[in-house]
């Protein structure tokens, strides 16, 4: 039984009977579950709560970027709904994510609070193109950085920066990573891909996974070959 485990399954979905579909094929052993903005808007908040009493850790991931009042109210809200972690953008700034640390501390359950760094979608031209020139990889150390001074538990970032990160922001900075691909997969709309087991050696503390599991035939048994190729405990 692992009580801990790497890889948490995006439920990108229209609707909570989709995702329940899909729910019920997995294990809360083997993964845990991200809800996302889709999901969030057409199913809401019961259904979150719905899935966290289902002993899945819940990652509710609403990418909150406001003023820090706000994103503090918004924090506070998702913290009731007895989730595992949250996430906020970094790109709100320093004093937003103090708001938004604090809030989650004074919740009961206090939940992992991370914050996006660059998206994986993004590359260095459409970083260009909404006015940051800065090098991708430092932005995103940058960044990084901020999250670590704010006092946040971790951040979202590729996996092509977990190595860096590792190095630069110690062993205990969580380090959740989207654009996974397992070798052969279709990339989507993602840019900076990574596969399950590069992403592990390069000190990833959790692969976010979407289509390559839901998409598949079997998404059961495509979470079971990702644990293999891995080598994480089944
Ligand atoms: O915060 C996220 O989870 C996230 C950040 C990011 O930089 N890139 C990214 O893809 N995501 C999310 O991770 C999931 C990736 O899904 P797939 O591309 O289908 O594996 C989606 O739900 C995205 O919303």
């Amino acid at each position: 039984m692992n009580n801990d485990p790497k890889i948490i399954v995006a439920l990108d979905y229209q609707d909570a009977a989709s995702a329940l579909n899909l729910v019920k094929q997995l294990d809360p052993s083997l993964c845990r579950l991200k809800v996302g903005k889709e999901l969030f808007t057409a199913a809401g908040p019961k259904f979150v709560e719905q899935l966290t009493r289902s002993n899945f850790g819940v990652f509710l991931d609403l990418k909150f970027h406001d003023i820090p009042n706000t994103v503090a109210k918004a924090c506070t809200a998702a913290s009731n709904l007895g989730v595992w972690m949250l996430n906020v953008h970094a790109s709100g700034g320093l004093e937003m994510m103090q708001a938004a640390q604090q809030a989650v501390q004074q919740s009961e359950s206090k939940p992992l609070l991370i914050a996006v760094t660059v998206l994986t979608s993004m590359n260095q031209t459409s970083l260009n193109q909404v006015g940051i020139h800065t090098d991708l990889t430092t932005h995103v150390m940058n960044l990084a950085t901020l999250t670590q001074q704010a006092g946040l538990d971790g951040v979202v970032c590729s996996a092509l920066e977990a190595q860096m990160l590792r190095t630069k922001l110690g062993a205990e900075f969580c380090l959740v990573t989207p654009g996974i691909r397992p070798a052969n997969v279709n990339q989507d709309d993602q840019s900076r891909v990574v596969t399950p087991a590069d992403a592990l050696k390069n000190g990833s503390s959790y692969l976010v996974i979407g289509r390559p599991i839901t998409k598949a035939e079997d998404p059961r048994k495509a979470l079971e070959a990702i644990h293999q190729e891995c080598n994480l405990a089944l």
